[in-house]
């Protein structure tokens, strides 16, 4: 990473942005018959804003919370915090629609700050979106319609919270404010010879309260577990006061409230602090691959290490086609092999517990070999170790090129895989075509195990509606299919309405009580994860 912001049309480091390679083209070409012309993103100053919304004496009471520095209304600072990262997101960025923008950019630097601006928005009815990262891919992060009754909205960004408070070396956690972004993290920790062993696709531009807020769950999460496991402890700011939970491991005091806010998407309140389980840094990395001939032994292996042990730290299982196109090794991608590729981490230190690299990497292989596994050895480990945050620089060219990429993801339990993954698959070819659909399985448990999917389709007509169409549809099948509307993407408004099929009108009702207590005035993040009240 160079430090420069974001791309605001697309993904990550400005500076990493790359050609399509010819292999690439050539898929696209033969696979799915795109061959329509490059068309670039427009330039940044063409996107198309509304007018700023806010009157100016409620900019000036916004400037009096924070300092008038940190109001911001320009051009670009509204386009920055126009949407997220989805693909429809890019989609409407790089045509120059910006009519999702917030009508000023606000920053606060403390806890009170935080929850005086909760208090003069509820006051005035100015939605709220609180900003992390900005790299949700749920719709988390759309302001709300100008005639949605509110006299404007905010993006609350979280950027100035960006401290380690402090580190308890002697219990393992650490404490820090929400801005931190995930690589910043690694580095403060490393200086205690700490990690906090998080690492999605994301990790470049993603914050830690964001990954609170959404429920994120990183490649590593055999090891080090989900990020919602990690939260031991909670501040949150909301307009009827501030919430502090979290004073021991586990407690009997009652339902956990931490697991209200993890999650809450920033409609229940603005989380300010997060105390964080964290992990002795690992001495010792190895990553390695092994081939299986079909998706369904690989997952019974997968399954086998989940249940029986030893687990690695990262485990990824790629479905035949995601093997053949050679995703998980996205620098040499279009070399792929047949069969389906396993990927196995294992990071240890002595103190760790864990048992050594060596031990784990030994046992493992015994049951992936019982299972029918054939060991490939370190280069595929290698070379997916060293392509795991680049994939998402390839989707820009892609949709540059006249391809929709896009990623979905579910979960379910090991008896009803099989059924989720073939549901999935047949709603995206029904609504799509002939569209190239990829999974793996990266996240693993006793129980179950998440299924991940990537979809590559020639655009026709509009494509953000093709698009919707095709999410729309595998929706409505992982939900008859009995799988979990996502596994960790979170739900912001794309998927709202199965998760309210999800947890249903009992379900519902719940979300909405809580809401109205926390946010009276209705003005957190509206429209996200809770549906409105009829
Ligand atoms: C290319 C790419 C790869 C990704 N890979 C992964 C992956 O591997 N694993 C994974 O789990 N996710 C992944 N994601 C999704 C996304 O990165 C996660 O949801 C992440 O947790 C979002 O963090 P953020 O800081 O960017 O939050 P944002 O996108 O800024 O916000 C996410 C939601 O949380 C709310 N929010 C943010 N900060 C706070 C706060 N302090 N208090 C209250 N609410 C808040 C926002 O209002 C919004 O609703 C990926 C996204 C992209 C674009």
């Amino acid at each position: 990473m160079s430090g420069e912001p974001m791309l605001w049309s697309g993904w990550g480091d400005p500076a990493l942005a790359r050609e399509l390679p010819e292999q690439v083209r050539a898929l696209l070409r033969d696979f799915l018959g795109v061959r329509a012309p490059d068309a670039p993103a427009v330039g940044l100053e063409s996107v198309r804003l509304p007018p700023v919304a806010l009157s100016e004496p409620l900019l000036g009471a916004l400037a009096g919370v924070v300092g008038p520095a940190y109001v911001l209304t320009s051009h670009e600072a509204r386009v920055r915090h126009t949407r997220g990262k989805s693909t429809p997101d890019l989609l409407r960025m790089r045509a120059g629609d910006g009519s999702a923008a917030p009508d000023a950019v606000v920053l606060p630097g403390s806890h009170e700050e935080v929850a005086e601006l909760l208090r003069v928005c509820s006051a005035e009815r100015v939605a709220v979106i609180p900003f992390g990262g900005g790299t949700s891919v749920v719709g988390g992060l759309t302001a709300a319609t100008p005639d949605s009754g509110f006299t404007g909205v905010v993006a609350l960004d979280l950027g100035r919270l960006d401290r380690l408070l402090s580190v308890d070396p002697e219990s393992l956690v650490a404490s820090f404010e929400p801005g931190v972004r995930a690589p910043e993290a690694e580095r403060l920790l490393a200086a205690h010879g700490l990690t906090l062993g998080h690492f999605p696709q994301s990790f470049e531009y993603a914050t830690l309260g964001g990954f609170a807020a959404a429920r994120s769950s990183g490649q590593a999460s055999a090891g080090y577990g989900r990020f919602d496991d990690m939260v031991v402890g909670l501040t949150v700011a909301t307009p009827t006061g501030t919430l502090d939970l979290g004073r021991a491991p586990k407690s009997a005091a009652g339902p956990d409230l931490r697991q209200l806010v993890l999650g809450s998407e920033g409609a229940f309140g603005v989380i300010t602090s997060l105390r964080l389980r964290v992990r002795r840094a690992p001495e010792e990395r190895r990553y390695e691959g092994w081939r299986f001939g079909t998706f369904a032994e690989g997952t019974a292996a997968v399954r086998a290490l989940a249940q029986e042990g030893p687990l690695p730290t990262v485990l990824r299982l790629s479905d035949e086609t995601e093997t053949m196109i050679g995703l998980a090794k996205p620098d040499t991608i279009g070399s792929g092999g047949s069969g389906c590729l396993l990927i196995a981490g294992y990071e240890s230190t002595r103190a760790s517990g864990w048992g050594s690299v060596a031990a784990r990497q030994a046992g493992a292989a015994a049951v992936l070999s019982r299972m029918g596994g054939e060991p490939l050895g370190a280069e595929p480990g290698e070379a997916w170790e060293h392509g795991r945050f680049s994939a998402p620089y390839l989707r820009d060219s892609l949709l540059a090129a006249g391809a929709t990429v896009e990623t979905l993801e579910t979960a379910g339990f090991w008896a009803n895989l099989p059924r989720l993954y073939d549901a999935v698959r047949l709603a995206l070819a029904g609504a799509l075509g002939s569209p190239l659909v990829m999974c793996h399985v990266s996240h693993v448990y006793e129980t179950g195990a998440s299924l991940y999917f990537t979809v590559v389709v020639a655009q026709e007509g509009d494509p953000v509606a093709q698009w919707e169409r095709a999410k729309e549809a595998a929706n409505a099948a992982i939900v008859t299919a009995g799988g979990t509307i996502t596994h960790h993407h979170g739900v912001g408004r794309e998927h709202r309405d199965a998760y309210a099929a999800e947890v249903g009108p009992v379900g519902v009702s719940i979300l909405q009580a809580v809401k109205a207590r926390l946010d009276p005035a209705g003005i957190l993040n509206p429209g996200a994860l809770v549906p409105p009240t009829a």
